[in-house]
């Protein structure tokens, strides 16, 4: 019977862990003391809906409850309340039949067996998803060849580089071809090539096979490379839920315009949404607002400026805030900055 398509639907979702601390006023030593015991409200009230066939990413900063929603969607956390449908199976209720249709990667666990070589590791997963031999050989050989894995098939995975073994645990998590990815900080620790491949590799499965893409990071480039849709998470609720260049839009839309003069820069008359940051010899920096003055506009003034002082433009790049610098300043306005 064909897998249905991954729709993930969450609502409203509730997580509170119960930990035990040792009673402050407790007159006993430990381990004797009376315990007591404190409630972290880890997820407060969590809804969004992913379709199939989309790449989302959940971000947010440390301790916001991303990895507590990415157990509860994978089947390992049971919520305090809420509900949760991924292509319509309760996750932490039909956990068998859930988890043959999900492939999740954590950047910090392996899935493999540390001591096995990586072929063993993926015939063992074969028997547990039950892949029938004629598939299994057919998308084995495929995620072999497109993350180039043959030459280290035979090696122990305690014995792979970390970007050699995240190519492995993609490999393995896709064997049994589910249609929802859940990828757990998959780049963390990479070299710059090896985040390439990663993320090169998860775009080529999207649009390939059409799998739904679920993504936590904390690097900012993931997100823009791939997450046509961020969820953004703080305090355990949902921040914002939208396109990352509507966040950015409404969070930090300014830009930043370096101008450099063959001679002193001239002064200028500074007009609407024009702003100085810095000024220094030749060079000015200026930030602006596109809303209010049009680039082309403020070029015109600062060459005219320029020419009125017996000076040349000579050169002029403009720059908008980085991706780190967007989200750095949505948490802080949302006083969710870890
Ligand atoms: N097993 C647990 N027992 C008790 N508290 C927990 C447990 N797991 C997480 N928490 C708490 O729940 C809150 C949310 O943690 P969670 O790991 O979901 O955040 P996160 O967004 O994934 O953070 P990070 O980016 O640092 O990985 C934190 O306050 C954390 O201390």
């Amino acid at each position: 019977m064909p897998i249905p398509p991954a729709r993930i639907v969450v609502e409203d979702l509730h997580k509170t862990y119960r930990i035990a601390t040792r009673a402050a006023t407790s007159p006993r030593p430990w381990p004797f003391a009376r315990r007591a015991w404190r409630t972290i409200e880890a997820l407060r009230g969590v809804s969004f809906v992913i379709e199939p066939g989309t790449i989302t990413g959940l971000i947010g900063p440390n301790g916001a409850g991303k990895s507590t929603a990415i157990k509860i969607l994978s089947g390992i956390l049971r919520p305090s309340a809420g509900h949760v449908s991924v292509g319509g199976l309760v996750p932490w209720a039909d956990r068998i039949r859930h988890v043959g249709r999900i492939g999740v990667v954590f950047g910090q666990r392996s899935q493999l067996w540390w001591d096995l070589p990586v072929e063993g590791g993926f015939a063992l997963l074969r028997d547990i998803y039950r892949v029938p031999p004629d598939r299994y050989r057919a998308r084995r050989d495929r995620l072999v060849d497109t993350l180039g894995l043959r030459d280290i098939l035979d090696q122990p995975v305690r014995q792979l580089s970390l970007g050699q073994r995240m190519r492995a645990e993609l490999a393995a998590a896709l064997l049994h071809a589910p249609p929802l990815l859940i990828l757990d900080e998959p780049t963390i620790g990479l070299d710059a090539p090896s985040k390439l491949a990663v993320r090169a590799f998860v775009q080529e499965l999207n649009r390939t096979e059409g799998t739904t893409v679920l993504l936590t990071t904390h690097d900012m480039h993931d997100i823009e490379a791939l997450a046509g849709r961020v969820i953004v998470i703080g305090h355990g609720r949902v921040l914002a839920d939208s396109p990352f260049e509507t966040l950015r839009a409404t969070t930090l839309s300014g830009r930043r315009l370096t101008a450099e003069f063959d001679g002193p820069a001239p002064p200028l008359l500074l007009p609407d949404g024009v702003t100085p940051l810095s000024q220094g010899g030749q060079v000015l920096e200026l930030g602006f607002d596109p809303a209010r003055i049009a680039a082309a506009d403020l070029i015109r003034a600062l060459a005219s400026a320029a020419d009125m002082h017996g000076v040349v433009l000579s050169d002029v790049s403009i720059t908008r805030p980085s991706i780190e610098e967007v989200i750095s300043r949505f948490y802080e306005r949302h006083g969710a900055a870890g």
